[in-house]
């Protein structure tokens, strides 16, 4: 009953929007992979990853080498996994999704992760019982998630019309997203995504959003764009009115650097610390306050919560990263939060900046309540495929001719004097 029989990994594309960050800005298609892990008595589990073709390709050798297995014998399947990579020039892990903003997580846990999420799913249909049960039981019914902004364009260049959210390219912009965002979803906390322009631009729109929603905890995320002098004007101007800066200054030294001089004001990571080896270094220096984990590159929900243990000895706090995603990612992640009790930040997720009718999973079961995913409480992950959706964001894939997430080569055609480089102010 609980043996792997058949791995299926689907390409999807799905629309986005052009939002501006420190690597470029995203093109109209997102993409990712959906993995339906299939058993001898046809029973399926589902997981979500990115949908780069290097990393489609990794994801394909290791599921080639999974039937046979249990679902249960999540060691094994890891096992297989690093060994599918062996030969793998590593010099190639920037092909995945995130577009050269994390590059030194563990190749190997991001390749095991979706496998791992569908054996759970699959876990928790053959015990009736949720996915968050099997990591330990709900300690909260809904997980908080924030108001996500970004700096953005009003339409790609090289599409038609204006997106639903239009332009936003200075406070008033950001503004009136954040009003819109949160109208619609009920968030309580805000994240804006900097690095786009002068660190002052930046921090007068988080003032500009203080003053409008006071009370609201805020955070800015330049992706490692300023230097350490510049990181701890910032950390001085928005002392007091964020609740951390997300890796303002690049690598375990910078942030250390910043840290130790503006002590007061928390740093968070999803760029400096992003694999288990960069714990001993990071903690050794202080480097970093909060972890914004991510289960596509820590290596899935068990090892995410392990995670979560680590930085409750250490004093760490734990937010979560996100990447655009569809519904299989977001059931994961909503799980994960919580069955784990020191994730308590609101999570981050690009959920607002996709279509609502572009999905792969059948509509209903990921429930909005104020800023919140209500926990699925149905076996599993609580969400089924969608196979006719699932056909049209694959035509949508094959259709698009992305095969790589490059948010810089996107840019440059139309700012093709633009360069990512870090630390750039
Ligand atoms: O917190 C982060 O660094 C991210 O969410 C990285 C993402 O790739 C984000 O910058 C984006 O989607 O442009
Ligand atoms: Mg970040």
């Amino acid at each position: 009953m609980s043996i792997i029989k058949d791995i299926v990994i689907t390409p999807v594309a799905f629309h986005d929007m052009p939002l501006l960050n420190s690597v470029g800005v995203h093109e109209p298609f997102a993409l990712r992979s959906i993995i339906e892990v299939i058993t001898t008595s046809t029973q399926y589990g589902l997981g979500e990853s990115y949908g780069d073709s290097a990393h489609l390709l990794r994801l394909q050798k290791a599921a080639d080498k999974l039937t046979g297995l249990s679902v249960y014998d999540t060691n094994a399947i890891y096992r297989i996994c690093v060994e599918s990579l062996a030969g793998d020039d590593a010099s190639t892990s920037g092909g995945d999704g995130m577009a050269g903003m994390v590059t030194t997580a563990s190749v190997a846990d991001k390749v095991f992760s979706p496998f791992e999420v569908a054996c759970l799913d699959i876990q928790g249909k053959l015990a009736g019982v949720p996915v968050s049960e099997l990591l330990g039981g709900r300690v909260r019914d809904s997980v908080q998630y924030s108001a996500y902004l970004f700096y953005k364009w009003a339409k790609h260049p090289d599409q038609p019309e204006d997106d639903e959210y239009g332009e936003a390219l200075d406070p008033a912009g950001i503004v009136k997203q954040a009003r819109k965002i949160i109208d619609e979803y009920g968030f309580k906390a805000i994240k804006l995504k900097g690095g786009v322009f002068p660190p002052a631009q930046e921090v007068e729109a988080v003032k500009a959003l203080h003053a409008t929603f006071p009370g609201v905890p805020l955070r800015l995320d330049p992706n490692a764009t300023w230097t350490v002098e510049t990181s701890k004007w910032v950390a001085n101007e928005l002392q007091g009115i964020v609740e951390y800066l997300e890796d303002p200054a690049p690598e375990i030294e910078g942030m250390a650097a910043v840290a130790k001089e503006a002590s007061q004001m928390p740093l968070a990571t999803n760029m400096a610390v992003v694999a288990f080896s960069h714990l001993p270094p990071s903690i050794a220096q202080n480097a970093v306050q909060v972890i914004l984990s991510d289960h596509h590159f820590w290596g899935g929900l068990r090892k995410s919560q392990t995670l979560a243990a680590i930085c409750a000895i250490w004093g760490i706090r734990l937010s979560m990263h996100s990447n655009s995603h569809l519904g299989i990612s977001l059931a994961a992640m909503t799980h994960l939060a919580s069955a784990t009790p020191n994730l308590d930040y609101a999570c981050d997720t690009h959920w607002p900046w996709k279509r609502s009718d572009e999905d792969v999973v059948v509509d209903g079961a990921l429930k909005w309540v104020d800023g919140g995913v209500v926990v699925p409480t149905a076996p599993g992950l609580g969400v089924e495929l969608d196979r006719k959706k699932l056909e049209r964001l694959h035509r949508q894939y094959l259709d698009c001719g992305i095969t790589k997430r490059d948010d810089t080569t996107y840019m440059r055609k139309f700012r093709p004097e633009f360069s990512p480089h870090i630390p750039r102010w």
